[in-house]
């Protein structure tokens, strides 16, 4: 299934037996793998929960386990909902990153083809993204350029949506160096776990562009957590307001981000779409 081209080969586990723990990682790069896989940005697994109606697992192509994934979630809903998982429109899934709230929206023929999230709360807190350094509370951090970086200062707003984001703002997505400042900043030893890596342009108070490096699986399509993030972060720089629907041009297609000040909830809006089902043979 895909999101907004952000593809996952998913699994179901009310159905399949999920291989072991140690082996999930590497089925998810050899998944993942264009050539001698099916070619993904990872695999997800859908689960049953003691704590909400479905879990959902993610693994990035590298074989890393995250703790949210927004174009996920709406795939999963679709998934739960077409096969009568869940009896309702709206339910619940667990996530490592938390607990969601998710709404089917069905189209004429009767299929979940769009899907709002209700992706919780924001997390602010430094030690929540997580990232090293001082002081709590978040604002914008410079991140010192080096040689590498092509030299040129930067600045980020950090932000996790139960996984974490570096949201850098540029002139233009089209000519910033995702592809080299993205992997630096990813691995950049101011994040313990990590980060994905957004680079976004204020088109005007409703409309921001966006170019993700997502941790784990780089250069993808389109990241919903990231376009989560990216509202959020343009809110704490005045760039946009709270409560409107921000629509996010992701390269993959737009998600309308709403940021609540009623409950400080963020909530996401978009399609979700089945690709193929099928048989994977597991090597070995
Ligand atoms: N690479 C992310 C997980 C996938 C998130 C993205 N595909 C989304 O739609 O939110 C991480 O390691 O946190």
């Amino acid at each position: 299934m895909q999101g907004l081209g952000n593809s996952y080969i998913y699994v179901d586990g009310f159905k399949e037996n999920i291989p072991n723990e140690e082996s999930l990682p590497n089925l998810a790069t050899e998944v993942a793998n264009l050539h001698t896989g099916i070619g993904s940005d990872g695999l997800i697994l859908i689960l049953p929960s003691n704590l909400a109606d479905v879990r959902m697992r993610v693994f990035n192509s590298d074989g890393s386990e995250a703790k949210n994934c927004g174009n996920g979630l709406r795939c999963v809903s679709k998934y739960v909902f077409e096969h009568q998982y869940v009896e309702h429109k709206h339910f619940s899934i667990e996530t490592l990153g938390g607990i969601v709230e998710s709404l089917v929206h069905l189209d004429e023929d009767g299929a979940a083809s769009e899907v709002t999230v209700d992706m919780g709360v924001p997390r602010l807190k430094r030690k929540d993204v997580p990232m090293h350094g001082e002081g709590d509370e978040l604002e914008e951090h410079v991140i010192d350029a080096t040689e590498h970086i092509d030299g040129v200062d930067y600045t980020f707003t950090a932000v996790s949506m139960g996984n974490p984001h570096a949201v850098f703002f540029v002139d233009s997505v089209g000519e910033a160096s995702v592809e080299t400042v993205g992997p630096l900043v990813e691995q950049a030893a101011l994040f313990p776990e990590g980060t994905n890596v957004e680079f976004i342009s204020i088109k005007n108070g409703t409309e921001i562009d966006f170019a993700v490096w997502e941790r784990g699986s780089g250069m993808t399509q389109a990241c919903g957590t990231g376009a989560c993030a990216a509202v959020i972060a343009a809110v704490l720089n005045k760039k946009v307001k709270k409560d409107e629907a921000i629509v996010v041009h992701l390269s993959g297609g737009d998600l309308t981000i709403r940021w609540s000040s009623k409950d400080d909830h963020v909530w996401m809006k978009g399609p979700a779409v089945t690709v193929c089902t099928g048989t994977y043979m597991i090597d070995g």
